[in-house]
């Protein structure tokens, strides 16, 4: 892909301010009696791109989760630019976020899974214009045109007519990044997004996604393997352990020289 090729900054992210865009405020997650998030405190201001790296277990999926109202936290409140996603406020009470009030909020939310989730009965383009025409209440013509934008994007776009399964993993996965661009959201949620692709159709993919943080505004949450990657595109590393973040930093210091010893040992186990 040409640097050409990328939309404006207005194609895929209109509201960049570098103010705080994610908050979580003691939020606590329990599944049975494992608790899985323990009070958690962390905020993501608007632009940046923080990566979450930790054990397999440590709760980094779960906070994804939790901000694409999947799963409820048992206790805290989650905001997504200034508005409670859990809650709503009631002349300063706050209150369990009722349905309408929750769509409206993770309107903002764009995710990407391990596994793709594209509508096998829909071609490409309608796998992306399908959210916007319904959620968005673009016109046909519209949402195609941003779609057109995206495939450019993400280096698809003689792929427009295809079904999903015409297409490689990498493709697939491709296009899945294109479909939640598609929704112009403040923030875009990615879910290791390279783990079930064949090792060659991997750097096609983070390239994409490199090409993507470098040439855009949009805010970025992710949790990876791939810690080249993390190197390359974040602002922020949090190191999670036990479902609480143990350090964060620049990717150069938490590479280079974390303070921590769990973050040492998690490290040399994994670069
Ligand atoms: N729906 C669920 N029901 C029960 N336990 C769950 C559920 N979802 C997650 N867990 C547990 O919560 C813990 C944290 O899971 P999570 O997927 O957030 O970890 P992670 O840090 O993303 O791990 P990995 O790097 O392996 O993906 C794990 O012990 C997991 O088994």
């Amino acid at each position: 892909m040409s640097a050409d090729s990328s939309p404006s900054k207005e194609t895929v992210n209109p509201a960049v301010d570098g103010s705080e865009l994610i908050r979580f405020d003691k939020v606590t997650k329990r599944f049975g009696g494992n608790t899985v998030l323990d009070s958690l405190d962390f905020t993501v201001s608007s632009g940046k791109h923080v990566t979450l790296i930790g054990p397999s277990g440590s709760g980094k999926t779960t906070i994804l989760r939790l901000l694409m109202t999947l799963i409820k936290p048992d206790e805290g409140t989650i905001k997504v630019g200034g508005e409670y996603l859990t809650h709503e406020d009631r002349g300063g009470s706050l209150v369990p976020a009722g349905e309408k009030h929750v769509r409206e909020v993770r309107k903002h939310i764009g995710m990407v899974f391990q596994q793709f989730n594209l509508f096998p009965n829909m071609k490409v383009m309608r796998n992306i214009t399908e959210a916007p025409m319904h959620v968005l209440g673009l016109s046909r013509d519209e949402a195609e045109e941003r779609a057109r934008e995206l495939l450019d994007l993400v280096d698809l776009t003689e792929h427009a007519d295809k079904y999903p399964t015409q297409l490689s993993g990498g493709q697939q996965q491709r296009v899945a990044i294109a479909r939640a661009l598609a929704m112009r959201p403040q923030v875009l949620l990615l879910d290791e997004v390279t783990s079930a692709l064949d090792p060659e159709l991997v750097a096609g993919v983070l390239d994409v996604l490199r090409d993507i943080a470098h040439s855009t505004d949009i805010t970025m949450l992710c949790v990876t393997h791939e810690m080249n990657f993390a190197r390359d595109i974040s602002d922020d590393v949090l190191m999670f352990d036990a479902g609480r973040v143990i350090e964060s930093g620049s990717p150069e210091k938490i590479f280079s020289e974390p303070d921590h010893e769990r973050t040492r040992q998690f490290l040399s186990a994994v670069l």
